[in-house]
């Protein structure tokens, strides 16, 4: 809420004119992992910037008092939504129908409050075949010209029948290894339990719905791209190592993917080869952020990318979360910060003046 001309004394005992409010409804663990005091603290701050002005015809610097005034409040899931506030924005991230209902009956009743990000656009990304359909109607095999191409490795989905697997591979001619994955994507860890299957009888050991994958050797790293509104910042993470022929020949049966590192894959790490390492051009990663920022309607996901070994500019994306751990962002308090904003700015830039 802005409380112009309001006098705001904070915690801190810093005067603040404006408040802008951010409702949440997060898990503990999200908001320990997000809210950290660090951005908690820049998001409220009062600081100074330069500012132009004219005096005297000529043009000079001259510092103002700039008003970030960002507070996050704690939604409370016992007590009615419309009851709180009122918000300036909403970010959230929870489970379940009921939450689901509850946020959009109340971007119905509340247009004024920027809702990050409309369910039934999260829901999108809920489902491991949809999330990647975005990917392949981009159509991104000759996207900016000589940058590089995007694909989605090729995959299929088993509803139920596991008995059926083999066949259902060999008639939609899927190559070896596969990669297993759940079909749906709702949080839990059991979710995230993947399987890398080396001969495809054992994958009639699995529990479908699932969805099989090519595995693609990509040299052991993997690209997280995180998206907030317009900003997008690449990293590298450690990922799974090649599969070679010969252990492809030699190994049969399913095997549990231990989850991968979060640990960054730094170019400090001296036996990491620059081919595998180089992150993919920046504007094969406006462009492809931009695009699914549109297309899939939301405004915070980020999206995991390997690079096909031996090869420099063909790209796969695997994986698309919405609402990731952004606390592993690097600079991600600035850039939060920025945006949040940037949306209450463009908020009162909409609105008629009085
Ligand atoms: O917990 P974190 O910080 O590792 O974040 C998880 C994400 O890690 P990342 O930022 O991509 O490294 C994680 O990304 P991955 O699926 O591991 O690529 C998911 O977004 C996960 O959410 P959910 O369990 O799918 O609902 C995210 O979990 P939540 O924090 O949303 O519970
Ligand atoms: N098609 C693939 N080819 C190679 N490695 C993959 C593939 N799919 C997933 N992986 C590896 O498995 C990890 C987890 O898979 P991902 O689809 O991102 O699931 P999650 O949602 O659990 O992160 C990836 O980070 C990557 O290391
Ligand atoms: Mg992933
Ligand atoms: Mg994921």
């Amino acid at each position: 809420m802005r409380l112009n001309g309001e006098i705001y004394d904070g915690e801190d005992g810093v005067e603040e004119e404006q408040k802008h409010v951010v409702g949440y409804a997060l898990t503990l663990k999200k908001k320990n992992s997000f809210l950290k005091p660090k951005f908690e603290r820049l998001a409220r701050s009062v600081n100074y910037c330069m500012a132009l002005s004219l005096v005297n015809l000529c043009q000079m610097l001259s510092s103002i008092r700039c008003n970030k005034g960002i507070l996050f409040v704690a939604i409370d899931l016992n007590r009615p939504l419309s009851d709180q506030g009122p918000f300036d924005i909403i970010l959230h991230k929870l489970l379940g129908k009921e939450w689901c209902e509850i946020i959009q009956d109340y971007r119905q009743t509340h247009p004024e409050v920027t809702v990050l990000d409309p369910p039934d656009a999260i829901q999108h990304l809920r489902n491991r075949q949809s999330m990647l359909q975005d990917v392949v109607d981009l159509n991104l095999s000759d996207f900016c010209g000589n940058c590089g191409k995007v694909g989605v490795p090729r995959q299929m989905v088993i509803k139920k029948d596991p008995l059926s697997i083999p066949d259902e591979v060999t008639k939609a001619g899927l190559k070896l290894p596969l990669v297993a994955k759940p079909l749906v994507v709702d949080g839990s860890s059991k979710s995230h339990e993947l399987f890398l299957a080396y001969d495809q009888f054992s994958l009639s050991e699995l529990e479908p719905p699932l969805v099989l994958q090519e595995f693609v050797n990509h040299g052991g790293v993997l690209f997280k791209i995180y998206v907030v509104g317009d900003a997008i910042k690449v990293v590298r993470r450690f990922s799974l190592p090649n599969v070679s022929k010969s252990k492809l020949a030699k190994v049969a049966g399913v095997f549990p993917l231990t989850r991968v590192s979060s640990a960054a894959a730094s170019d400090d790490d001296a036996d990491l080869d620059p081919g595998v390492t180089e992150l993919p051009p920046q504007p094969l990663l406006e462009r492809l952020a931009k695009e699914l920022h549109h297309r899939l309607g939301l405004r915070l996901f980020n999206i995991d990318m390997i690079r096909e070994h031996g090869t420099r500019d063909i790209f796969y994306v695997i994986d698309i979360n919405y609402f990731p751990g952004y606390g592993k962002m690097p600079d991600y308090e600035n850039i939060f910060t920025d945006f949040l904003l940037s949306l209450v700015q463009s908020k009162y830039r909409k609105r008629p003046a009085n």
